[in-house]
């Protein structure tokens, strides 16, 4: 069992803490017979969040006991203040794997304002909620997070007698059927927003840009999203998948292949991934597909600048720094290329400060990145909200991991808007790379038929 701290224990009311408070936190935890996770966030009427690792680390949580929010270009400093002053003096009584995590994300800009159909989501959001349920290798576990250590006790035996009641599993049936697609960007104008880029390209203004659609998807009865994620988790077994709800507005979810960063003590890991082919219908056309890709000096180039930008990111945080050989991340749907790199940090500092280094890095952003940005607010006409953005968690200790929100929609009532993009680079070609994008739709679009 871990005790964070001494656990001065404060007498007060059950706000959660945040913003200008400096309620200290207090959880309890105790082990659990499996039980659906989807069953515990099926209810889309609370604050609720699904996080799950390829490595294996699953995580349901719902309420809160603490909630950070921030706006504008300080955000990432303004997520850290608030969190240290409600992560202050925590006390802990479980395992490590257990403890209280804060779950949220970003929005892709830091001008973001959380307008329909983005209202919840503000520029940074996160949440440590009320009652998390944990599985790992560790086992399965109930924890319950409070202002004073009474409260914590009492709200996890009651969510222990309350989750005895669910079933320990839930079945993930099929999708909803779709009745209708609208897109926000048809392929003319693709065509013509891929051409301007180009433009900017051979003008020297830029070097790469990723440009992004929406596509909004009508469906045949209210889409039940822990069911949906417990699908994509079959077909991308390897893909993260997270789910966060707000009370209000709608769930932003999703099953991205691509890490952000993760942080742990010293050691940091993330990687470049960029650059997309199909799968074939053979393994043989498999391989086809990567050959062209792997032998292709555009896509190298594409790829290439995100690996550049990451280590010139990572370099001034860093002692050690590697970069591992380039592979190929094949999904059910796509091929990529991929290459790992890790680090170790010169001095601990927070995950928070990684992630601010590296959002975005040339694979939903571009090079230069000011370019790229400006490039995006002008051409795309839909709000990219949270798409693409840095999404996943942190803790008392700064540790923490972080996905790439793409492969991702937000579902609210019987409409899901889904959301893809594309690097573009000198030599890209408008029609190629709208093929590309409409693969990127096909994870979460299969799901939903
Ligand atoms: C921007 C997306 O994918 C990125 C990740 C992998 C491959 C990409 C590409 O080939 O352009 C993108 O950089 C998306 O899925 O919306």
């Amino acid at each position: 069992m871990d005790r964070t701290s001494g656990g001065r224990q404060l007498t007060g009311d059950s706000r959660p803490a945040g913003a200008g408070d400096s309620s200290e936190l207090v959880s309890r935890s105790r082990e659990l017979e499996d039980v659906s996770f989807g069953a515990i966030v099926e209810a889309d009427d609370a604050c609720r969040i699904q996080w799950a690792t390829p490595a294996g680390l699953e995580v349901v949580g719902r309420g809160i006991a603490a909630r950070f929010a921030a706006s504008g270009p300080e955000r990432f400093d303004e997520i850290r203040t608030q969190a240290a002053a409600a992560f202050d003096g925590l006390d802990h009584v479980g395992p490590e794997v257990a403890r209280p995590r804060a779950f949220g994300g970003f929005s892709f800009h830091d001008g973001h304002e959380p307008e329909s159909p983005w209202d919840g989501f503000e520029a940074a959001s996160f949440v440590v909620p009320q009652v998390l349920v944990t599985r790992s290798d560790d086992g399965t576990w109930l924890t319950t997070i409070a202002q004073r250590a009474d409260e914590a006790t009492r709200c996890l035996e009651d969510w222990h007698e309350r989750l005895a009641d669910l079933p320990a599993m839930r079945p993930s049936g099929s999708g909803p059927g779709v009745r209708s697609t609208g897109r926000t960007t048809a392929p003319e104008a693709w065509q013509r927003q891929v051409e301007a880029a180009l433009e900017r390209i051979a003008n020297g203004d830029l070097t790469k840009v990723v440009l992004a659609q929406a596509l909004s998807v009508e469906l045949g009865g209210p889409v039940d999203v822990p069911a949906t994620l417990e699908r994509l988790r079959r077909q991308y077994p390897n893909c993260y998948r997270f789910l966060i709800g707000r009370d209000v507005g709608g769930t932003f979810f999703g099953a991205p292949p691509e890490r952000l960063v993760s942080k742990r003590g010293d050691r940091v890991e993330t990687e470049a991934l960029a650059g997309s082919v199909p799968r074939g219908e053979t393994p043989e056309e498999d391989d086809e597909y990567v050959e062209r890709m792997v032998e292709s000096e555009k896509f190298q180039r594409e790829h290439g600048l995100v690996v550049e930008a990451i280590r010139d990111q990572l370099e001034p945080l860093a002692r050690e720094l590697a970069i591992d050989e380039q592979t190929i991340r094949r999904l059910a749907t796509i091929q990529h290329l991929q290459t790992p790199i890790s680090a170790m940090l010169e001095r601990d500092g927070h995950v928070l400060d990684l992630v601010e280094a590296l959002h975005p890095t040339p694979a939903v952003g571009g090079v230069p990145p000011r370019a790229a940005l400006e490039t995006i607010r002008e051409t795309e006409s839909f709000d990219r909200g949270w798409y693409a953005a840095p999404i996943g968690w942190f803790d008392a200790a700064g540790d923490g991991e972080f996905a790439v929100g793409i492969r991702s929609g937000l579902a609210a009532d019987e409409t899901v808007t889904l959301f893809a993009g594309n690097g573009i680079v000198a030599d890209s070609d408008p029609s190629e790379e709208w093929e590309e994008v409409q693969l990127k739709f096909r994870p979460i679009l299969d799901e939903l038929r």
